[in-house]
């Protein structure tokens, strides 16, 4: 047997070890890593742990697709993980995990998203025409209210612009803002660097505050279902009904509970970054957008979009799929050693964190010939697509993303609509900020010119 041995990675500090370099600016650190490096980069991050960075795709699909179940996602030990999301899709393992997956699959089914699409262009409708030529709006901010609109109402089949519904949008958002400020909390970090984890500041009032005030709104939908029940349309209605064929049982009001609050958190944000993106890149790219524009002219003209627009709508995909790629929302997926493994004849010690990042792989020259470049052209070709372990914006093996296809029809009828009505300008040509949070979104927004069309 060929010996064990440790991949090589930045030296780091003897104390902080790589996480300085890393806070500073983590795209800038793993694009580094990823291309100065092995196929596989040693990184350390906290005390008592290894961490490494996977750079190869046969590396990557091992983990992904996890077949002797050596790694988890370890969130189970997170307590702010915990609190929010519960034991839903997203955090949860194993068979429980695999149940939870096989009752939510219905509610995602082509046939039953395919619902969604009128929803989601009467609502960019409404956005649209609340709009003027001239104004200048933060557009991710723009987005943000827009998918979760479009989420409150496939969700729950609630309008966020009639009564109840808005102190619904306020909690959710409430439990957003919270979030992410508590998981982003550098000091959390540092703690755990320095061996004293368990001195991480439990979860906070604020947070717990509105987790249990979301959480009152959501019992009392659930019951409002229970005592009513009948397909509403939405995606609750599909939880509610679905039955395990093995036992007959079918979801608890908190395993409920716990999947709407994943899919609303799991779901609008990342969509909303998605569009911000592409809004940003196309403003640089007027030749790209003018393509786009001429595309959903011909295709769909001056009546809404539809479902059956989005086969011909190939452009539109492409410009999706290309910011996917550049500026992938979610950048950085973690999982958990739980045994020994080896990969590529290296040691990796049970406990180890492995990285896997869609930043450094849909950057690497090695699989994308000019990878800077924004070219929704590159995706023309398909005897040329990329592997699904070199391009995997959505993740990948049985962990991918449920919301898929959701998303993408979600973005594409978005975008089109969109694009239609209204040309965006950059108003400070600045380079945009980004913060590489759990997704990556721009750190201060995107100000952008809108111009009528
Ligand atoms: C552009 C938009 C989106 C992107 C880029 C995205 C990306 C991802 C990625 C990379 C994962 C895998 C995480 C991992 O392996 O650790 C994931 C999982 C997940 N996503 Fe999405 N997502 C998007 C939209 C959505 C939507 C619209 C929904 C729901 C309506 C959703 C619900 C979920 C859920 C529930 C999981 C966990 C699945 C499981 O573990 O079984 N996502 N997403």
């Amino acid at each position: 047997m060929p010996e064990k041995t440790m991949p090589t990675g930045p030296k780091g500090n003897p104390v902080l070890g790589n996480t300085i370099e890393f806070g500073r600016d983590p795209l800038r650190f793993i694009t580094k890593c990823s291309q100065q490096y092995g196929e596989i980069v040693r990184l350390k991050f906290e005390k008592d742990r290894e961490s490494f960075l996977l750079n190869d795709p046969e590396h990557i699909q091992y983990v992904f697709m996890n077949k002797g179940g050596e790694f988890s996602k370890g969130y189970q030990q997170d307590p702010i993980m915990g609190l929010v999301f519960g034991n839903g899709l997203l955090t949860s393992e194993g068979s429980f995990w695999l149940r939870q997956r096989r009752l939510s699959q219905p509610a995602f089914h082509p046939g039953r998203i395919a619902d969604y699409a009128d929803t989601m262009v009467r609502y960019s409708e409404r956005t649209v025409t609340k709009w003027n030529d001239g104004d200048k709006r933060d557009i991710n901010d723009e987005m943000m209210q827009l998918t979760m609109g479009i989420a409150t109402k496939t969700l729950f089949d609630l309008d966020l612009h009639q009564g109840d519904s808005r102190d619904a949008s306020r909690a959710l958002d409430t439990v957003m803002t919270a979030f992410n400020t508590q998981m982003t909390n550098v000091f959390r970090h540092i703690l755990h660097l320095i061996g004293l984890g368990r001195l991480v500041p439990p979860v906070n009032r604020q947070l717990k505050e509105a987790v249990a005030d979301l959480d009152n709104m959501i019992y009392a939908i659930i019951e409002e279902r229970r005592n009513h029940p009948g397909d509403r349309g939405d995606l609750l209605s599909m939880l509610i009904s679905t039955y395990d064929e093995d036992d007959g049982s079918s979801m608890t009001d908190q395993q409920l509970r716990d999947e709407v609050i994943t899919l609303f958190l799991a779901g609008h944000e990342t969509t909303a970054n998605t569009l911000s993106w592409a809004f940003y890149l196309l403003s640089q790219h007027p030749d790209i957008e003018e393509k786009l524009y001429q595309e959903v002219s011909r295709v769909v003209g001056d009546r809404p979009a539809t479902l059956a627009d989005l086969s011909k709508l190939s452009y539109t995909e492409n410009v999706i799929k290309e910011t996917l790629r550049l500026q992938p929302t979610v950048w950085l997926i973690s999982r958990y050693a739980e045994q020994d493994v080896t990969l590529g004849g290296y040691d990796i010690p049970a406990g180890s964190e492995v990285m896997i990042s869609q930043w450094a792989m849909h950057r690497n020259p090695r699989y994308f010939n000019d990878p800077l470049t924004f070219s929704p052209e590159r995706w023309d070709n398909s005897d040329n697509k990329p592997s699904k372990y070199v391009y995997f914006p959505f993740g990948g093996g049985p962990r991918i993303c449920i919301g898929e296809r959701f998303a993408m029809m979600e973005a594409m009828l978005l975008l089109a609509t969109i694009v239609r009505e209204f040309r965006f300008e950059l108003v400070d040509q600045l380079p945009i900020k980004m913060e590489p949070s759990i997704t990556l979104r721009p750190k201060h927004g995107i100000n952008m010119r809108l111009h009528k069309r």
